[in-house]
Formats: structure tokens, C-alpha cells, sequence
């Protein structure tokens, strides 16, 4: 069986380039590693509706905490043959993104703290009710939301067709939200985490430190 790890952070903490680096010096190390990134835009109609309401209102879907939460769990309930299937053929199956994602957005939406009834409530939803595997251990990608807002305006200049989403614009959220993932980690929320430091560049041999996972 494999081991589930995810990338958890701001928007702009550089997740995917640490996915990246993660998957290179696993594969150097031997191991077989399947990524996937939440929300699964594009192979999803749960993540397309969340793209369509982040980018372009839908109504007052966006505006719904409640409501968007629900669309990136089912976006997730939705893959979770696939992550089982993949935790079965490969070492590692690598998450960019996943429920601590929800926890820390939602709950900073709604000014909320980890101990509030919205991370609470996330946690039902998606592990007790949906039967979503637990992580092996959690990552979190850790930045000032400065430093994150400010990669995540150059990414939106740089990349072709890709403003800032609602949450992206929204300096005081991903504040908050920084708040609330260091309380996650803290507290080994769901599972044990280890945080890294996403203003330093992570070398190899730091990287196969990182990899000594439970
Ligand atoms: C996966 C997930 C993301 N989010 C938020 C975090 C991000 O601000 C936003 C989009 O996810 P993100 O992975 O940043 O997509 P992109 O690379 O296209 O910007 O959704 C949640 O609120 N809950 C979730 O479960």
C-alpha cells in the first residue's frame, strides 16, 4: 500500500513546483509516485462549476461557503477510486491540494478558527461520510501571504489566460487562511504534518529528509 502525501498551502506558495521537486527525487530514490492536483479542473463537472464560480459568479454560488465547500468535496468523493487504485500500484500518491484545503479556505471565509464548527464539519463530510482516505502525512507549503500574493500575481500576468480567482484577489483571506493551516499543522489535524519553509529553495538533500515519511 502506498503512502498518501499532500502539498497543502497559500495560492502562490509554490505547491506545484515542490510537487515537482518531490516527484523527481522520489523517483531518484526508486520509488513510483502518482500526483493529482484538487480540483480536478477539466476532468470534473464538480471543479468546472468551482472554476466557473470562482472566475465568473454563477450567481451567489461563490458567495456560498457552504456551498463551494460542497463542490470541492464532491469534486474529491468523485476520485476516490482513483486515489485507491493509485495507493494500491504506486509508493507514494502525491496530492496537491486536498481536505485541509477546504478547512482552511472555509473556515477563513467565514472567520473561523480550526476549532470552529466549519473545519468540524468538513471533517464529517469528507472523511466520515464521503470515506476519503486518510493522509499519510501532510505538507504544508508555508509562506508569508505576502511573498504568496505576490507569486500568484506574477503567475496570473505570466500565464496565459490566468486571472486571479476570487480567493487569489483577496489579500486579508489568504491571511486568514495562513492562520488557520498553522493551527491545522500544529494540532496534526487528520494526521501528523510537517511544515516546510517556502521561502527557502529546497535542496536534494533537504528534499530526502523530507522523504523520511511515517
Ligand atoms: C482543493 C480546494 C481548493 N480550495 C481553494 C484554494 C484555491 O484558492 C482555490 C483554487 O485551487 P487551486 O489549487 O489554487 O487552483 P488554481 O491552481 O487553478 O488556482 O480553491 C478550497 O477552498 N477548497 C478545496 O478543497
Amino acid at each position: 500500500m502506498g503512502r498518501l502525501v499532500v502539498i497543502e498551502g497559500l495560492d502562490g506558495a509554490g505547491k506545484r513546483t515542490l510537487a515537482e521537486a518531490l516527484t523527481k527525487a522520489w523517483h531518484d530514490a526508486g520509488a513510483s509516485v502518482a500526483t493529482l492536483a484538487f480540483p480536478r479542473y477539466g476532468r470534473s463537472v464538480h471543479a468546472d462549476l468551482i472554476h466557473e464560480a470562482l472566475h465568473r459568479g454563477h450567481g451567489d454560488l461563490g458567495d456560498s461557503v457552504y456551498g463551494m465547500a460542497m463542490l470541492y468535496a464532491l469534486d474529491r468523493r468523485d476520485a476516490v477510486e482513483e486515489i485507491e487504485a493509485a495507493l494500491k500500484l504506486h509508493d507514494v500518491v502525491l496530492l496537491d491540494r486536498y481536505v485541509a484545503s477546504n478547512s482552511a479556505y472555509g473556515a477563513a471565509r467565514l472567520h473561523q478558527d480550526a476549532h470552529g464548527e466549519f473545519v468540524r464539519w468538513v471533517r464529517e463530510l469528507e472523511i466520515d461520510r464521503f470515506g476519503l482516505p486518510v493522509p499519510t502525512v501532510q505538507l504544508l507549503f508555508r509562506v508569508a501571504p505576502e511573498v504568496a500574493a505576490e507569486r500568484a500575481e506574477r503567475r496570473a500576468a505570466t500565464e496565459e489566460g490566468r486571472a486571479k480567482d476570487a480567493f487569489e484577489s483577496d489579500d486579508e483571506l489568504q491571511a486568514r487562511c495562513a492562520r488557520v493551516y498553522d493551527q491545522l499543522a500544529a494540532e496534526a489535524w487528520l494526521s501528523p504534518w510537517r511544515v516546510l519553509d517556502g521561502g527557502t529553495t529546497h535542496d536534494a538533500a533537504e528534499l530526502v529528509r523530507v522523504l523520511d515519511l511515517p
